[in-house]
């Protein structure tokens, strides 16, 4: 590489690189990129273009350092920001085998830190490119939470739908802003001021996606150890409130001291006090809460304290809070059960998992997808006779249509079914309401309703499935005794089908 032309392109290179490791790994401008990148065949598989990326940079870092030219040292502006990166970049994904196996082992393990084998190997490279120490020290903790976030996102929530895709995509962003350098020079250890409300029927993967946050916050590395400070399992504490009444869940969040209330024999540790410093709290079915533990959240999310209860200690609290629903905030706000305050405090960021039928709409391919991880999580890798079985069980039983009232848990029901019994019998009032959808759904394609036919239909329907007047009166915008009379007259119309 001598002439002028060829170290521009050098350099063109390397920028692409650059803005490759910034953008995220679930979105387009990624794949492009590594497609400019790497040069792959039209037609290659993700693993192919990636591999490809991975060995062109190689081959122009191994030029820069026959040459002596590649050290950060010998760089500054912009030049150097770029360089950095790629650097980072190329010793980032030759080591991603090594981070995949280290959660493996740490996933194994459980709480207490696995050992880096690897660590030196990386902190020396880094150090051969001309980091310092310290940041060498800090972008191998990044690697390793870049590692997780990918590896969790991309395990734990399957599918090639579109809305999949850009579940994973924004859930990537929840992890590490959607700029990575606004992350990378100050946020990275800040993000527990950003907070998650995820929403979602049950079962489409609101407790699965928050884990995939919980278990990518930052984990500091520690060279003297020659491990990360904690073990990402003890980063992710996962409760659901309405299995606790009013009293007891406020000392299960923070704790109460001995002799706070009858029965209260010995100090308690709440799991606000048990979360590790980068950690995540999951709240699922925050929707359940009363307002007095809600006035107690809104204090950690607004001052980072709270008081076990009986104690006039401030305790701070450092982790992240995620929180999940499946009732209808619009609804909850509307009828005062959710603070506003609360809620605007909750959600740096609001995420909505889409239901299962959608998916389903989108991307039929998807249920193969969902039943190949499915069926290896229960069974195994399962083989080919073994998944057509499943198949044709579904097929033969709920059919293309059904709408799976219970998105992927109920999937994850079925399978497990027809593993054991052969056959999946859906719920016969699921099924009644799924009959008489279709049957509604069949009149109106023959066009055999009249508009008052079709009205009734209609709020019998949504009667059938949100059980009250209100709500039927809302989401139609009838006046409640209208709606109460085409209630009526759509179940008559649906028994009598
Ligand atoms: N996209 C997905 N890919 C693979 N597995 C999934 C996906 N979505 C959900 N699951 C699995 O489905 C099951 C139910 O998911 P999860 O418990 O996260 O649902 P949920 O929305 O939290 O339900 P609920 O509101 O009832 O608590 C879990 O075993 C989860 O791993």
């Amino acid at each position: 590489m001598g002439s002028q032309k060829d170290r521009t392109a050098e350099w063109t290179f390397f920028e692409t690189v650059a803005r490759a490791a910034f953008a995220n790994p679930f979105g387009e401008i990624r794949d492009d990129l590594d497609v400019v990148i790497g040069g792959a065949a039209p037609g290659s598989s993700a693993e192919e273009i990636l591999q490809a990326v991975v060995i062109r940079i190689e081959q122009r870092i191994n030029e820069m350092q026959r040459k002596g030219k590649a050290d950060l040292r010998r760089y500054e502006g912009s030049r150097r920001d770029v360089l950095r990166t790629v650097f980072l970049f190329h010793l980032f994904h030759r080591h991603t085998e090594n981070f995949d196996r280290l959660i493996q082992a740490q996933l194994k393990g459980g709480d207490s830190p696995s050992r880096v084998s690897f660590a030196k190997e990386v902190l020396h490279g880094l150090g051969g490119f001309g980091f310092i120490e310290e940041e060498a020290v800090r972008f191998f903790a990044v690697f390793y939470q870049l590692r997780r976030a990918f590896y969790f996102i991309r395990n734990g929530l399957v599918g090639g739908s579109l809305s999949m895709r850009s579940l994973r995509k924004h859930l990537w962003d929840c992890v590490f802003t959607h700029d990575m350098r606004w992350f990378e020079s100050r946020l990275w250890d800040r993000m527990e001021d950003f907070s998650v409300l995820l929403l979602g029927e049950t079962g489409t993967g609101k407790g699965a996606a928050a884990a995939a946050i919980g278990r990518s916050g930052f984990i500091p590395f520690n060279p003297a150890t020659n491990s990360f400070t904690e073990s990402f399992t003890r980063n992710f504490i996962a409760t659901n409130l309405s299995q606790y009444s009013e009293g007891v869940l406020e000392s299960e969040l923070f704790g109460h001291r001995k002799g706070a209330f009858t029965g209260a024999v010995e100090n308690h540790e709440g799991l606000f006090s048990r979360c590790a410093p980068h950690g995540v709290i999951f709240l699922d079915e925050i929707g359940d809460v009363g307002a007095p533990v809600q006035i107690k959240l809104l204090q950690v999310l607004q001052e980072r304290i709270f008081f076990p209860v009986g104690s006039h200690e401030a305790k701070r609290f450092s982790g992240r809070i995620v929180a999940a629903t499946n009732r209808p905030l619009e609804d909850m706000l509307t009828a005062g059960k959710f603070r506003e305050d609360f809620f605007y405090r909750l959600c740096s960021d609001v995420i909505t998992l889409p239901t299962l039928r959608q998916r389903l709409q989108e991307e039929p391919a998807e249920m193969d997808n969902l039943l190949d991880s499915v069926l290896s999580r229960l069974a195994g890798e399962a083989s080919d006779r073994e998944k057509q079985l499943v198949k044709n069980a579904l097929k033969r039983d709920v059919g293309p249509d059904y709408h799976w009232p219970g998105n992927v848990r109920e999937l994850e029901q079925a399978v497990k079914r027809i593993i054991l019994t052969g056959r999946y019998q859906v719920m016969k009032g699921e099924k009644q309401k799924q009959d008489a959808a279709d049957w509604l759904v069949l009149r109106m394609k023959e066009g055999t309703l009249d508009a008052e036919g079709l009205l009734a239909g209609y709020c019998g329907l949504l009667y059938q499935h949100f059980s009250t007047y209100e709500d039927v009166s809302r989401r139609t915008d009838l006046d409640r005794r209208t709606a109460k009379k085409y209630v009526q007259m759509g179940l008559a119309l649906l028994k009598a089908r």
